[in-house]
């Protein structure tokens, strides 16, 4: 299906640029080590074996937020993965990184800073803009390849992704090919049974916009997680407000309270809300209420409540396929994983399609034990693999097709 050159077209004991996307969960300063630390590493060691000098691009955070930091610990976590050293330096494109990467003998592994630390990443423009800024102008004269391994990310057209493939020959990593096969088969694939789809997570305004275009693939949305609480708003009970210094309703109610008015006016049937939340309570344990009782917005509801969690895996067992994006609590937190968990152990029990996705949510499986091998697949891409089931284009993969 690849219309892309792969690892396999590529000749031993070159100069190769590659992109990784090793995005990750930050708590209290210090990188989550997750899937997709493992993942590339299958690429990255694939790459020193054969002989390549090795210099790696990622990214983590935006500017502004707390997860904005620096790759160093990144390149510790992949080395363990890796069994090989990963040398790092706190550059992008200026000298320094530029001698790092001059100094590689074959078979050595660098990684170069955030790649958002550098101006000329982020803004979406077009590739061909992309391709004339400093940081690619500078930086591809020192290697022979590009390989984009970062599915994950591929839907955003900034420099590390879209710029460099129009410099040098460009090809994609083992990740990449792997993604990109298993998502994009996804939206022309027909069920016979029901499709449904669990919709939860923080990035509310990205899954609620694919919600739009996927009414007519799916038969049933089973809704947690932050966009669950603002479809609760609308339907006018009293959850889904930031309560004290909390960022995470307000703004994405803003941007989508006259999309989910419309979602549940026109597809209220295919929507099924919790009818009973979980939050901490004064003694820091597990308590419950039912949606219905609620009369106050001044409290935070870290999970779907058991009553809900019944429902949803009822559905659940009566799905032919299953999509998941986003976790339905903060399941990080033992006492707050009853209802993503909950739905993935009805999905591993059963035998219906499944596809996981999301860097943070896909790492509830191994965190309470499930096996990967109980899931159709397992993504490590959010923004992209939702984009994906949509029939959506990503850019990233569109610029290696042109090569
Ligand atoms: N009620 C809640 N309150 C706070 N956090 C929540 C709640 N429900 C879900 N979460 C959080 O949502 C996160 C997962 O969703 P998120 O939208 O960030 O990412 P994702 O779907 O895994 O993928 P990606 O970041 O790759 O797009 C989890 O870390 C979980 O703790
Ligand atoms: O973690 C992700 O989903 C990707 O790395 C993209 O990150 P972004 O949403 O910050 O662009």
């Amino acid at each position: 299906m690849s219309t892309f050159k792969t690892l396999d077209d590529l000749e031993p004991d070159k100069r190769v640029l590659v992109r990784l996307d090793l995005n990750s969960p930050v708590e209290d300063g210090e990188v989550q080590d997750n899937r997709r630390f493992e993942r590339h590493a299958e690429t990255v060691r694939e790459l020193a074996e054969a002989g390549h000098r090795v210099v790696l691009m990622a990214h983590q955070g935006r500017p502004g937020d707390d997860d904005f930091v620096s790759l160093e610990q990144h390149a510790a976590i992949l080395a363990s993965h890796v069994d090989r050293d990963v040398g790092f330096v706190a550059d992008t494109y200026g000298e320094a990184a530029i001698e790092a990467v001059e100094s590689l003998e074959s078979g050595e592994i660098l990684l170069l800073e955030n790649t958002r630390m550098c101006d000329d990443e982020l803004p979406e423009e077009e590739p061909e803009t992309k391709a004339e800024t400093e940081f690619v102008q500078t930086l591809a004269p020192h290697f022979d390849a590009y390989v984009n391994d970062a599915y994950s990310a591929a839907h955003r057209s900034h420099a590390s992704l879209v710029g460099f493939p129009l410099e040098l020959p460009a090809y994609a990593g083992r990740v990449m090919e792997t993604e990109y096969e298993a998502n994009s088969a996804i939206a022309t694939r027909e069920f016979d049974g029901q499709v449904t789809m669990v919709v939860g997570g923080t990035k509310a305004t990205d899954v609620i916009d694919v919600m739009n275009n996927l009414g007519g693939t799916v038969d049933r949305f089973l809704l947690g997680g932050i966009a669950g609480e603002l479809f609760l708003r609308a339907a006018g009970h009293d959850v889904g407000f930031d309560v004290g210094d909390m960022d995470l309703f307000d703004d994405q109610w803003e941007a989508n309270h006259e999309t989910i008015a419309s979602l549940l006016d026109e597809r209220g049937d295919q929507i099924s809300l919790a009818v009973d939340l979980a939050y901490e309570d004064d003694d820091d344990e597990r308590a419950e209420i039912a949606v219905d009782d609620v009369d106050e917005k001044d409290r935070a509801y870290l999970d779907v409540g058991t009553d809900t969690v019944e429902s949803y895996d009822e559905v659940v067992r009566d799905s032919e396929a299953v999509f998941v994006k986003g976790a339905l609590g903060l399941f990080e937190d033992e006492r707050f994983s009853k209802g993503t968990v909950g739905v993935l152990r009805a999905i591993a029990e059963t035998d219906c399609f499944s596809v996981v996705g999301g860097g943070d949510t896909s790492r509830a499986i191994e965190m309470y034990g499930l096996s990967e091998d109980d899931f159709g697949h397992v993504s490590i891409a959010g923004g992209a693999y939702i984009r994906a089931l949509t029939g959506a284009s990503l850019v990233g993969v569109e610029v290696l097709q042109r090569n």
